[in-house]
């Protein structure tokens, strides 16, 4: 529906040729009380706290939510000004921050929340710009107090990518405006969402203006798209472009997509060969955002520790009626769309007869192929999805030292190996894997260093991800990744297996960084991984990549490297 959407919007833009060209940006400051305009008996913080029943408790719940994520410790900061008294569970924040109860949710109420808190962020930035626009001025827009803003945002996003009934979205997030800010809110809210309602109804979605030079188109792509360019323009946008290495392809790519969503231009502007080839990387680049719009997809793995067989988990899938599709490419996984929800009330995870792992994260254990007997080191463990895979591989037999330096992350490691039963063979340290390498005699037959990275392969499950990144993180990242695969080497017995994974799509974060390894560690050599995973993840170099628009998995990749002396 969502890509549906985006394409229908790309297309009336043209016909319409509405809309502003600037992108809006906010100004961000944590200090901004949560309603700066509060007044007199409105204010939450005279109010007594009652039960509200005519406030629908899952909107009021998002959007507190949505503060929540956005704002982080500065919200936390907020309430506290406020004073304590509501406890810190998730009503509790609601009642201290809208001024009242809201009754419990139920299953479907818990649904919604999960669908517009991760669909609003999603669409943020596409979201801000249509505020933006249909706000009287930009000023409007920038002081909008945070509260009203999500809010708003919740309207839009129901109405644009839920397709709700609009009179009811309108009432609804009016009322919630109303009541948990002051009257004034809710007309605000009343007049921007009738005209969004409108200019919907006439196919006149305001759209970012699709001119300039290959910056600016790529800026509008963004906000059509909602993704970020700020930080680094187009590192995100353009990735899959990237992976191809050149910078004229780059470029082409960009006007390609252009061209692509307004269709006509293609055949006129790209000989035969060219077009065939930027039409590909093209079509890639966009169905890669769209897959991150998209509503994320579940694999699960049967827990084959505590002898439970993927038949096992189809047949209760089948018994719950969660609707699912079992892996091609590994054995003991199963894919689920939807249904994540009753698989978790019925217990299966609590009662550890199965995982949630991303296929991408099994190919990962396929590469480093755990056999029973085998001494390995798992780097980066926690909270240790790959660890619990390995361990069940191993049938009891040999040693997984389990390191990280989230000590609170470990010891979830260690619980749920006790409630899979592979914890017989797990031992787990806690310790900054540079520090623990230095002083360590231990060399081990496989060493898999998982490492922290940006995440650019998951970005459809954390929703959150692509807004909470910069560029100075990603030049911290690669230098954490190279000393931890310095330390990760020293481990690595002569003639052992070093597996160096990330989920990310990122060449820097991946070949460039094994290729910088070899440069510094010619005792190592390049294994291609062709023998243990299938053939569609080898790279042309011989690494484990997945992708998320040829897979239908999370960007994941691999190398592995063998000591050889
Ligand atoms: C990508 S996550 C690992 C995920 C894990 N392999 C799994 O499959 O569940 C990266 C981990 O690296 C850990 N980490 C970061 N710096 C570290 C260091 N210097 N030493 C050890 N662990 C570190 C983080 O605490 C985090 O748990």
């Amino acid at each position: 529906m969502a890509q549906v959407l985006s394409l229908h919007v790309f297309f009336s833009a043209e016909r319409h040729k509405v809309g502003p060209s600037k992108p809006l940006k906010r100004i961000h400051n944590p200090k901004t009380s949560l309603s700066t305009h509060r007044k007199g008996p409105q204010s939450p913080m005279r109010k007594t706290q009652k039960l509200n029943l005519q406030v629908s408790p899952h909107r009021a719940v998002s959007a507190v939510r949505l503060m929540r994520i956005e704002m982080g410790g500065a919200f936390a900061d907020l309430l506290n000004e406020k004073g304590k008294g509501s406890g810190d569970n998730e009503m509790g924040y609601v009642e201290r921050t809208l001024g009242f109860r809201t009754k419990n949710l139920d299953d479907r109420d818990l649904r919604l929340v999960t669908d517009i808190v991760g669909g609003t962020i999603r669409w943020r930035r596409y979201l801000d710009y249509l505020i933006g626009s249909l706000c009287h001025d930009d000023k409007a827009f920038r002081s909008m107090e945070p509260l009203l803003l999500q809010i708003l945002r919740i309207g839009f996003y129901e109405i644009l990518k839920l397709d709700m009934p609009s009179y009811a979205v309108v009432d609804e997030n009016v009322r919630l405006a109303k009541v948990s800010l002051r009257p004034g809110a809710g007309n605000m809210v009343n007049g921007i969402l009738r005209r969004l309602v409108l200019l919907k109804e006439s196919n006149s979605l305001p759209l970012p203006k699709l001119e300039g030079d290959d910056r600016a188109q790529a800026r509008a792509l963004a906000i059509l798209y909602s993704h970020p360019v700020e930080i680094e323009p187009m590192r995100c946008l353009w990735i899959s472009v990237k992976t191809q290495g050149a910078s004229s392809t780059y470029r082409t790519e960009i006007q390609v997509s252009f061209c692509m969503l307004l269709d006509i231009y293609v055949l006129n502007l790209l000989d035969g060969k060219a077009l065939d080839e930027a039409f590909r990387a093209k079509k890639k680049a966009i169905k890669l955002m769209m897959w991150n719009n998209d509503d994320p997809s579940f694999s699960l793995r049967a827990n084959s520790g505590k002898g439970v067989t993927r038949a096992d988990l189809v047949m209760q899938f089948n018994m719950l009626k969660v609707p699912h599709e079992v892996s091609l490419h590994l054995d003991h996984f199963v894919r689920v769309k939807t249904g994540l929800q009753s698989i978790i009330q019925a217990g299966l995870l609590k009662q550890g007869l199965c995982a949630v792992q991303d296929e991408s994260a099994g190919l990962i254990v396929s590469v480093v192929n755990p056999q029973p007997g085998d001494s390995i080191v798992d780097c980066c463990a926690a909270p240790g999805g790959k660890t619990l895979y390995m361990a069940s591989q191993m049938h009891g037999q040999g040693m997984l030292y389990a390191i990280d330096i989230n000590k609170g992350r470990l010891r979830i490691l260690k619980e749920t190996a006790k409630l899979h039963q592979v914890d017989g063979v797990i031992t787990t340290i806690p310790s900054d894997l540079r520090t623990f390498a230095e002083s360590c005699q231990l060399k081990s037959d496989k060493v898999l260093l998982d490492a922290p990275c940006s995440g650019l392969g998951v970005l459809s499950k954390r929703a959150d991800l692509r807004w909470n990144r910069r560029l100075e993180d990603l030049e911290e990242l690669k230098k954490l990744q190279e000393e931890l695969l310095d330390a990760a080497s020293i481990l690595v017995k002569p003639g052992g297996v070093l597996v160096y994974s990330t989920c990310s799509i990122d060449p820097e974060e991946n070949e460039e960084r094994v290729d910088a390894f070899l440069l510094r560690h010619p005792e190592f050599r390049i294994d291609p991984v062709d023998r243990y995973v299938p053939p569609g993840f080898v790279t042309k170099r011989g690494f484990y990549s997945s992708d998320p628009v040829k897979h239908s998995m999370d960007g994941a990749f691999a190398a592995r490297l063998i000591r050889t002396l």
